[in-house]
């Protein structure tokens, strides 16, 4: 899409992307392409499919045709990573705040010049790091899965419904991380229910799940 870094090689792309639960079909013929820097906002109303979309593209579900491909990582030679933030945080609700971030980074590589504290100040979390998790609300919870977005190299980020739960300073606080994020060439895949839910910065495309065929 001009004006969306259409000179840079793109991050992701989606030929022919057909998939449906049943004989129905949810989608078809879908044709995306995520460059870097940029953002893609879903948005629909319920049920109307921005978390299966997110998770064929986070590779969680199986395309019935089509394909899903992602950039390769010159150093690695394999696709570049991804990182999740889906409904369920998958945080270890028995483990402290502290604990979950470095459990987590353990399992995951972490970005270099951010620590699990630095990540945790960033968030607004500082002063909780010895906090069990499961003794936070949910818009804590939320931040503290954000921390984990942070710690993250994962130059793509699918984000499912990541406003949720949050107060209007979180909400800017998610604006801020993904406007940051883009300006370090990373993208965003998002799904929102409104899409003035979505006030980063930084150049995106709108898919209506709602308006498809
Ligand atoms: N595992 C499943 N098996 C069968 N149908 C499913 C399954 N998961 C979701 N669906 C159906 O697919 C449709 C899209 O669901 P999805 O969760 O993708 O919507 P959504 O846009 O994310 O909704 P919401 O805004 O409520 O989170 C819904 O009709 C739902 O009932």
């Amino acid at each position: 899409m001009a004006g969306l870094n259409s000179e840079l090689p793109p991050l992701l792309v989606t030929r022919g992307l057909a998939f449906g639960y049943d004989e129905h079909g949810m989608f078809r013929d879908l044709d995306l392409c995520l460059r870097p820097g940029t953002g893609l906002v879903l948005c629909g109303s319920n049920g109307s499919g921005k978390s299966t979309l997110l998770r064929l593209l986070a590779g969680l579900l199986l395309p019935d045709s089509g394909s899903i491909e992602r950039a390769i990582e010159h150093t690695t030679g394999e696709p570049v990573a991804l990182a999740w933030h889906g409904h369920h945080l998958g945080l270890k609700t028995g483990l402290s705040v502290i604990e979950n971030l470095r459990w987590s980074g353990g399992m995951h590589e972490r970005r270099r010049r951010m620590t699990p504290a630095s990540a945790l100040e960033t968030v607004g979390l500082d002063g909780f790091e010895h906090v069990p998790t499961r003794e936070l609300s949910a818009g804590q919870r939320k931040r503290v899965a954000l921390a984990r977005l942070l710690l993250s190299p994962a130059p793509l980020w699918l984000l499912d419904e990541p406003y949720a739960n949050l107060d209007p300073r979180g909400a800017q606080l998610v604006d801020r991380l993904i406007g940051h994020h883009l300006r370090n060439g990373g993208s965003v895949v998002l799904s929102v229910h409104r899409p003035d839910q979505a006030a980063f910065e930084g150049p995106r495309q709108l898919l209506d799940l709602d308006a498809l065929p």
